[in-house]
């Protein structure tokens, strides 16, 4: 197995794909999305909000894909396109902080990410589910094979101190130790030059890899 690490880049091929107007679009709903976790549950502007919303949608409905044709056959499809609609680092998905890689030396990646309100967990606190979606998506790109999937088999984190919202958060990730087919990674997280929450976990990719055709 090639272990090459390849990196989302940012919505450059939607940009040089024309999509240029699709990032604005998702950055513009990624602002709604913090705007609705900061509207009074009476905010006057919740009608007409319906409204236009709803117009929104009507003009999407006849424009989007079946969900069926937005899921990657595990062995064929490449990765790259699917990285852009990612949760976590894609450019065009307005749930993604989103949270750009860049490489740390050999064996590691980095990135740093601020986390608004659509993030809270704890009162001020980063949610710990998403503490360690990023966590698991950063060591995933640092346990990265270009040539298959990899999936995460074990991750365990320690929660050593709050992580804040609204405060540059540093992750890294770094490979510990390849043996076979395992890739063993190790994370952090950290926060105003402090480790506030630490990971490590197994990468595998699938078993069953069918052979090639030709
Ligand atoms: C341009 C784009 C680039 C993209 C790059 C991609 C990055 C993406 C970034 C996104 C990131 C998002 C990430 C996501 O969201 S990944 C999504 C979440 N993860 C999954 O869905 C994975 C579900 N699991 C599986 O599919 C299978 O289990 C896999 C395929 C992983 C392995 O199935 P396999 O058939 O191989 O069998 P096995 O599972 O029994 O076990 C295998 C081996 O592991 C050993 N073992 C297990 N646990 C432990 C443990 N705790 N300590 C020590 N050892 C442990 C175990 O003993 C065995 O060892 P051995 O007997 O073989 O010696």
């Amino acid at each position: 197995m090639t272990r090459q690490v390849a990196l989302p880049d940012g919505g450059e091929k939607v940009r040089a794909a024309g999509g240029e107007k699709l990032l604005e679009a998702a950055g513009q709903v990624r602002e709604l999305l913090d705007a609705m976790v900061r509207l009074d549950v009476r905010t006057p502007a919740a009608p007409e909000l319906v409204e236009r919303l709803d117009e929104v949608l009507e003009l999407l409905r006849v424009e989007i894909a079946p969900e069926s044709a937005m899921v990657p056959d595990l062995f064929k499809d490449r990765k790259g396109d699917y990285m852009d609609r990612s949760p976590v680092s894609g450019a065009l998905n307005p749930m993604a902080p989103p949270v750009s890689l860049r490489m740390d030396g050999e064996n590691g990646v980095r990135t740093s990410t601020r986390l608004g309100l659509p993030y809270q967990g704890p009162p001020g606190r980063v949610h710990g589910g998403w503490v360690a979606t990023l966590l698991d998506h950063v060591m995933g790109f640092a346990a990265g094979t270009v040539d298959q999937w990899i999936f995460t088999r074990s991750l365990t984190v320690d929660y050593d101190h709050a992580v804040p919202l609204f405060e540059e958060l540093e992750l890294t990730a770094w490979v510990e130790e390849i043996d076979g087919r395992k890739i063993w990674v190790r994370g952090q997280i950290e926060a105003g030059g402090k480790v506030v929450a630490q990971a490590r976990g197994l990468w595998l990719p699938p078993r069953n890899r069918p052979a090639p055709q030709d």
